[in-house]
């Protein structure tokens, strides 16, 4: 390259940053002004909201009127939001405005045109010409994918074909060039050497400027109804699929946005770290959620065991927790409904009682829902008995007014609540005491009575727990009383084990006709290891419209056996009933060096399937010691040292109990310390301690992990300490107390370097 075409090259980015500088100007002002907008919208709703805060209930006018502002206010905020988000993607153009050239030939063309590509695009000020195309534009998808000479790329128009002459890449740093090259590679491994070489900080990067070919297919995929990713630790899932979110979002700006998508991720502290990969690609971010959350939201009351107490407890899977997370206990839950829609199994009607007494009698619940025609589905039945049982409580409020409990009551109240009660009528809108009294009798037994309506209303009057309970004695397992027995002993104590959540909802969703959520069109789930296929197919039930992109390394998995890519795609298929399902293996670690990658692939039975990425590094280290004070002395040295080096340092644990034990066995030894549990949601800087689950989908410059010996590790734990090794970008170092545990193979011992301390 020479040194004129560098100059040349600088001196469109500096046009090009001039009218960014302008653009900034503009939009500055436009949100100064979207800004007072949304106060005087503010103002306004605040006021028109305060008005009837009493009667709100009553006057429908009223309701309407705030409805509409409350529109307003949505739309005057979505509107600053969108101009502060320019602003944002602007600034961020301002430092590295593209990273990328093509130079196409279009058939007819006598001329090559150049494009430049960044990570949104620009227009110059008067809009005639693109200065910057969008990563995510049809035309871009040429400079992830094609090598020089004649490609062809999608467009919403068919296939086009031209011809790329000249690929380049650039390095801008605060508006100056710092690399140019040009290259036939697909995106050159120099640009990823440095992006993988930077030390880590708390947020995940977003990786447009370097996307792989195979990570291409992932983002740009647009037909699969299923999209399994498989891929190994580091291979970029997790980034394929944010900015495979990006891209969706580019691409179906009118029928999409971000509230549609959800993605299922492995822990808080995850959905913090990757909190900033879409606003910093001018994009809102998703909805996320942890299964954990998602669960506690449907059981409410109850505390659910999480993931991460599961793994606490027991890691081996015995027969019956098998089969109440297969698919097949989904299908009995179905088998199940059957019957009760056969009559051949009742619901579980409670009585409802209002004041400790029985106000509807399960009889008298069961009656109505007898009378109800036999060819009626279950849902239809019970929502009819719902129905008529709220149909039947709008009678009863009329005698409840009559009883001596209102009157006593109504005595009972201050001026001010009857005043309340009263509404906008006065006491000139009566014409006698009695019928002012018994106007109030009547409001007063409907505002009790709310609660039967409410429990009416949210399917109180069926016992679920009891139904599961039930439910549970008819399935094929040899002890199934004692199960249902436990799950009921369980209850008493307001928890629930992880394994009967899936088939619980199931049964309560379908007898309820409720928990079905069709506003999502896309669900992403991180670490689909961790999912039980029940949950899988419960999911599937509970998102029906969605399109599911599943990713996935079974060598991580903690609880579930490891599956072929290919068996667990025709699983998922049939379990999401896909009809274009795609799967998608990555195998080259892009997080870890050379050294680190090759370590945790020999640990592995079939780890010669991983490829590293050629990106040096120290070998990693092994220090054994037999004693337990020289054990802990070299572990604050090697903290120390590690910290000396690197902006973040993680000691990883088997669990939270070792986790606390080392926390403690450091505290006052080492500057910014932290130890996390699973309640955390933001990720520190200096040296943390955390159990493995937590650090799923994490990565540290470099990774400590405490103890490798016999007594810590069992040949068990390979999927653990696989995990741990894989968090590490540039330096990882183990410690054994005694001698190592067989699950470091022998291959894994050739590609470490030992250090033997006072070893007798
Ligand atoms: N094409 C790329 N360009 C630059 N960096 C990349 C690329 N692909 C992956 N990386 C980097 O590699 C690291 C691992 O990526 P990511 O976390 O997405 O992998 P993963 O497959 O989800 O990992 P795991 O399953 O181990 O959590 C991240 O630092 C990411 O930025």
């Amino acid at each position: 390259m020479t040194d004129q075409e560098l100059q040349t090259e600088q001196a469109r980015v500096d046009l090009v940053i001039q009218a960014i500088d302008e653009q900034i100007i503009q939009t500055k002002a436009a949100v100064k002004k979207a800004h007072a907008e949304t106060r005087a919208v503010e103002k306004n709703y605040g006021a028109n909201t305060s008005i009837n805060r009493y009667e709100i209930d009553d006057i429908a006018e009223s309701r309407a009127e705030i409805e509409q502002q409350r529109r307003l206010l949505f739309q005057a905020s979505e509107n600053e939001d969108i101009l502060k988000r320019q602003l944002a993607t602007l600034q961020e153009l301002r430092h590295s405005p593209y990273f990328g050239r093509i130079d196409i030939l279009d058939p007819g063309e006598k001329e090559p045109e150049s494009l430049y590509i960044g990570v949104a695009s620009l227009m110059n000020n008067d809009k005639s010409d693109f200065l910057i195309y969008d990563w995510r534009a049809p035309i871009s998808g040429v400079y992830y994918n094609g090598t020089l000479g004649t490609v062809t790329y999608p467009t919403p128009n068919g296939s086009q074909t031209t011809k790329l002459v000249k690929k380049r890449q650039f390095t801008i740093v605060n508006g100056k060039i710092t690399n140019m090259f040009d290259t036939n590679e697909t995106v050159g491994d120099e640009m990823l050497q440095a992006a993988l070489g930077r030390q880590n900080d708390q947020y995940m990067q977003s990786i447009v400027a370097t996307i792989q070919q195979e990570q291409n297919d992932i983002i740009r995929n647009t037909t699969s109804d299923l999209l399994v990713v498989q891929g190994v630790a580091g291979s970029g899932k997790t980034s394929a699929i944010l900015q495979r979110i990006a891209y969706l979002l580019f691409h179906s700006r009118d029928s999409l946005n971000a509230d549609q998508i959800v993605l299922f991720s492995p822990n808080l502290l995850f959905s913090q770290y990757i909190s900033q990969v879409l606003p910093k690609l001018g994009e809102k971010n998703m909805r996320q959620v942890t299964l954990a959350g998602f669960l506690r939201r449907r059981f409410e009351g109850l505390k659910v065991e999480t993931l991460f107490e599961r793994y606490e407890k027991d890691t081996a899977s015995n027969p019956t927790q098998k089969y109440l997370e297969s698919a097949a206990v989904m299908k009995a839950v179905e088998a199940y409904l059957a019957n009760m829609q056969a009559k051949t199994v009742q619901p579980a009607f409670i009585t409802v009682t209002f004041n400790e007494t029985p106000f509807f009698t399960a009889d008298h619940i069961q009656s109505i829902y007898d009378a109800q025609p036999a060819s009626m589905a279950v849902a239809d039945r019970l929502l009819a008995t719902k129905n008529a049982l709220i149909k039947e409580l709008k009678g009863r409020i009329r005698e409840e007014a009559k009883k001596d409990w209102v009157a006593k009551e109504l005595d009972e109240l201050t001026t001010q609540q009857i005043t309340k009660l009263m509404g906008k009528h006065s006491v000139d809108d009566f014409n006698s005491p009695d019928h002012l009294n018994h106007y109030l009798a009547r409001r007063w037994a409907h505002k009790r009575l709310r609660t039967v309506y409410d429990a009416l209303f949210n399917n109180y009057f069926i016992d679920f727990y009891a139904q599961y309970h039930h439910f549970l004695q008819t399935l094929p397992l040899e002890h199934a009383n004692q199960i249902a027995k436990a799950f009921y002993n369980q209850l008493e104590w307001h928890q629930i084990s992880l394994v009967h959540t899936a088939p619980l909802m199931y049964l309560r969703d379908l007898m309820s006709a409720s928990g079905i959520n069709r506003a999502f069109q896309y669900v992403f789930i991180d670490e689909m290891q961790d999912y039980s296929p029940a949950m899988l197919v419960y999911l599937h039930h509970a998102f029906p419209l969605a399109k599911f992109t599943i990713l996935g390394d079974s060598e991580q998995a903690l609880f579930y056996p490891l599956k072929l890519p290919a068996e667990l795609l025709k699983q998922t298929q049939t379990i999401l009933a896909a009809k274009h399902p795609r799967l998608v293996t990555l195998r080259r670690a892009y997080r870890s060096t050379k050294e680190i990658t090759d370590f945790a692939k020999a640990l592995l039975p079939d780890g010669d399937q991983i490829v590293s990425f050629t990106r040096h590094g120290e070998v990693p280290e092994l220090i054994m010691t037999n004693k337990g004070e020289e054990w802990q002395v070299n572990l604050i040295e090697t903290v120390k040292k590690a910290r000396s080096k690197y902006a973040t340092v993680a000691l990883l644990t088997k669990n939270q109990g070792v986790a606390q034990k080392i926390y403690q066995l450091l505290y006052g030894k080492i500057a910014k310390l932290t130890v996390l549990s699973d309640q955390d949601s933001s990720l520190p800087t200096g040296v943390i301690i955390l159990p493995t689950y937590l650090a799923k989908g994490l990565e540290f410059d470099a990774v400590i992990i405490p103890d490798v010996s016999q007594q810590a590790m069992s040949l068990d734990d390979t999927g653990l300490l696989y995990t741990m090794a894989s968090r590490a970008m540039h330096q990882l170092t183990l410690l054994s107390q005694g001698p190592v545990s067989p699950v470091i193979t022998p291959a894994a011992r050739k590609l470490i370097q030992i250090k033997m301390t006072n070893l007798q």
